[in-house]
């Protein structure tokens, strides 16, 4: 059989050589599938090749008809040569099953074994032998060669445990590379049975591919887990998207991968549906650097929008962190009443002279700001009539009566402001006669809108204001000191202003600009026309397709830009939003299904029952379904036990996941002595750097990331330095965290923000301690003894 002739023989005839000829059997099955993906995109060059002749006709109907084609076999074609990549990565073989119904993608509605599939002694038949990779493939006769990992087929896959197998005997990983099988790794799901495949026992190899997948070193983007998916997130990832999927998991759980996943699995079910967008909110542009590559190896892209929080707002990239009392305040529901007052109170100031859109530069150092005009001089019927500043204030009061955006209220001052001076203009006594009244008002109200003296005051009175406007106005400490009476505190009132006044935006004020945004509203735009999505239209292989011109990547960013809501929210470590950004995150999936995905034990915000608050009002009265996560992949054992010393601290009785795996290497504990950890930490970073193949991060305080990054200058690309807070989601071979007393006295959150710190580590963990860390003779600091 050609399936042996492939595979390589050794010398040793043991265990070698059934892994050899298992590896040959599947190398047989990929080229069978290589040789259908072949044929299929010749089939696809044939017809974009044909398409083009039948453009030659001319008519419009062979032209539409040849567009058509062209659009398919091209996405076709784009779709096979991006998936030629490692696709095919597991197999399941299965018991009989109880009725071995199929549906029309070849998916099993039976996943029970069937009454007499094990035999009184304990044996068995293979019933049926199922391919898994990234997408289905059918052979000419429409069998499924690969079954799409998505499809429900596919969930034994995932969802088989020994306690619970249903049909499955043996899971098979199967790793290749381009066409190649490396190996093979099997999990018995019924070892109590002794099952036969072709009438030979079945073979088994390896110590399955979870731990393989763990043990490997880690690059700076993030894999995809498609091969070795768990049962407890299978049932996440596969969760039915109705309302809100709620799922909660301590640190190395595999929350991202699994709302990455997602992601994933919803456009397969149901690509109509999420042509809407799908959102995922990440904490910080590293940790959405650092997934971005997992959609597009799991085929999917371009309907999905990965972004930070502090770049929720289009055309704003916030990156800079207030200090934690700042981002307290601007978190807060509080600003909710502060930002209310500055939108209307921010009318009041004058827009700069030929700055009708009345825009500043954020972060400009504010000008004592001149007040509007308070006298509107205007001449009608060759007769000048005013507007004095007490009538002005009755009449900006009764427009702002009400919470209509400001902005959109402009029309409705400017028609207040024409009454007002036509009723002083005496004309309107003029006539008794109804049309001639009417025709003589009209009269006035186009001689007086048009006076340059009437449209340079509305400009002034009531300047279309943008956000930014209003947030600079708000830097200014007197006029905030009003806006925020009785809300804020005359100390919260200084810091929040003098953080205004910075260069950079930071990334709790954006969703202040985004809440001021719904409180000015905007002007009309006139609206795009929606964009038909192709997908929508197709179904099977043949139609499973990217773009022809646009690059994935360029789409995405293209249809996230046009997009202001969307299909599906899934928000990543959910326990970060405050208050504010929960609103912002709200207002993008009114209408929208959601997964949201966190770590209470990991919330860097303060209080956890405002935000808590916030984020039941962003969802809404939608029920919940919840999901736990309890099991660590990341951190070995060694390491997840330090880090529980932590958690018990940071949130007493909290139950810490449980680590999958133990390395035998403890964590290590260094001191400084001389008070200047810069050769401290790169020692230790060095010393990680030659005992690991991947990255390794180090983990300081933030307001020491500057400083860390030169400690570290010339070490090379596998070493980064980054902030606490920063470090939020991501992982590393190894990690030095610098002093978890500093990290821990920098906020309210501190000890939580250390745990995060703590919990970075897939190999080792290095713990530098100064002199505040109160290290014991071992070097073991304060906060990490028992
Ligand atoms: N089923 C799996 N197979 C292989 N690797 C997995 C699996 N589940 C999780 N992992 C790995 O474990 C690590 C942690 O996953 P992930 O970052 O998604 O966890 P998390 O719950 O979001 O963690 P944190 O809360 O600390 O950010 C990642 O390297 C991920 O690839």
């Amino acid at each position: 059989m050609a399936a042996q002739d492939a595979a390589v023989e050794t010398a040793d005839p043991g265990v070698d050589s059934v892994r050899n000829r298992e590896i040959g059997i599947e190398q047989e099955h990929l080229n069978q599938v290589y040789r259908r993906l072949e044929e299929k995109i010749h089939e696809a060059e044939f017809l974009m090749h044909d398409a083009a002749k039948r453009g030659q006709v001319g008519t419009p109907g062979a032209l539409a008809e040849r567009d058509a084609q062209v659009f398919r076999a091209g996405v076709h074609l784009n779709r096979l040569n991006n998936e030629f990549e490692d696709f095919l990565f597991g197999r399941i073989d299965l018991l009989h099953g109880k009725d071995g119904k199929k549906g029309p993608d070849g998916a099993y509605t039976s996943i029970e074994p069937a009454d007499d599939a094990v035999r009184p002694d304990n044996t068995a038949d293979i019933g049926e032998t199922l391919h898994i990779g990234r997408i289905g493939v059918l052979d000419s006769d429409y069998a499924p060669l690969v079954i799409d990992w998505r499809a429900p087929a596919a969930a034994p896959f995932y969802r088989s445990t020994p306690v619970d197998p249903g049909r499955v005997v043996r899971r098979r990983v199967i790793r290749s590379k381009g066409r190649k099988v490396l190996g093979v790794e099997d999990d018995l799901m019924r070892p109590e049975l002794t099952a036969a495949l072709d009438g030979a026992k079945l073979p088994v190899i390896g110590d399955g591919a979870l731990m393989a997948a763990l043990g490997q070193a880690r690059s700076h983007t993030m894999r995809d887990i498609v091969a070795s998916i768990q049962a407890e997130q299978d049932m996440v990832i596969r969760a039915p998207a109705a309302s809100v999927t709620y799922v909660e998991g301590g640190p190395g759980t595999g929350k991202t991968a699994v709302a990455l996943h997602r992601a994933a699995y919803l456009l397969y079910q149901d690509r109509r549906r999420y042509a809407g967008g799908i959102l995922i909110v990440s904490p910080t542009p590293l940790l959405v650097a650092y997934t971005e590559g997992v959609l597009p190896s799991l085929g999917e892209e371009g309907q999905v929008a990965i972004r930070a929080v502090g770049n929720l707002v289009d055309g704003v990239e916030a990156t800079a962190y207030d200090e934690p009392a700042v981002a307290r305040v601007k978190g807060s529901s509080r600003m909710l009443k502060v930002l209310r007052h500055a939108a209307r109170g921010a009318l009041e100031l004058s827009g700069p002279a030929g700055e009708p859109t009345g825009q500043l530069a954020f972060g400009e150092e504010p000008q004592a700001p001149s007040r509007a005009p308070d006298r509107l001089r205007v001449v009608a019927f060759g007769r000048r009539i005013e507007l004095e500043a007490e009538e002005l204030q009755r009449i900006r009061h009764n427009v702002l009566g009400g919470t209509a955006p400001v902005n959109l209220l402009r029309p409705r001052a400017r028609r207040l402001l024409l009454d007002a001076l036509y009723a002083k203009s005496g004309a309107a006594t003029r006539h008794t006669d109804h049309e001639l009244a009417a025709e003589l008002r009209s009269s006035f109200d186009e001689d007086v809108a048009a006076e340059d003296a009437f449209i340079g005051f509305l400009d002034a009175w009531w300047p279309e204001l943008t956000p930014r406007r209003v947030l600079t106005a708000m830097a200014d400490e007197r006029l905030l000191g009003r806006w925020a009476r009785r809300v804020l505190n005359p100390g919260e009132v200084r810091r929040l202003a003098r953080s205004l006044r910075r260069e950079a935006l930071s990334v709790h004020d954006v969703a202040l600009l985004d809440e001021l945004q719904t409180l000015l509203g905007t002007l009309a735009r006139p609206r795009r026309r929606r964009e038909l999505d192709p997908l929508d239209q197709l179904t099977g292989l043949e139609e499973l397709m990217p773009q022809r011109e646009e690059t994935q990547r360029e789409r995405a960013e293209r249809l996230a830009q046009e997009r202001t809501e969307y299909a599906h929210v899934i928000v990543d470590e959910a326990q970060d939003l405050t208050p504010m950004q929960w609103r912002m995150v709200g207002r993008r999936g009114r209408h929208a299904t959601w997964t949201v995905v966190g770590d209470p034990a990991q919330s860097s915000w303060s209080s956890p029952d405002e935000a808590a608050e916030a984020r039941d009002e962003a969802l809404g009265s939608r029920p919940r379904r919840r999901f736990q996560l309890t099991v660590n992949y990341r951190n070995p054992a060694e390491i997840a036990e330090l880090a529980a010393k932590v958690l018990a601290l940071a949130m007493p009785g909290m139950q810490s996941p449980s680590a999958v795996r133990s390395t035998g290497v403890q964590p290590r504990f260094a001191v400084v002595r001389d008070g200047n950890p810069a050769q401290t930490v790169r020692a230790e970073a060095q010393r990680l750097l030659d005992r690991v193949d991947g990255t390794v991060g180090v983990v300081v305080a933030m307001n020491r990331r500057e400083q860390a990054t030169r400690w570290l200058a010339g070490l090379g690309e596998r070493v980064v330095a980054l902030g606490s807070l920063e470090a939020k989601g991501l992982e590393y071979d190894a990690t030095v965290v610098v002093s978890p007393a500093e990290i821990a006295d920098e906020s309210p959150a501190g000890l939580r923000v250390l745990y995060v710190a703590l919990t970075r580590a897939t190999q080792q963990l290095t713990v530098v301690s100064d002199r505040r860390d109160e290290p014991d003779a071992k070097g073991v600091p304060d906060l990490l003894r028992d």
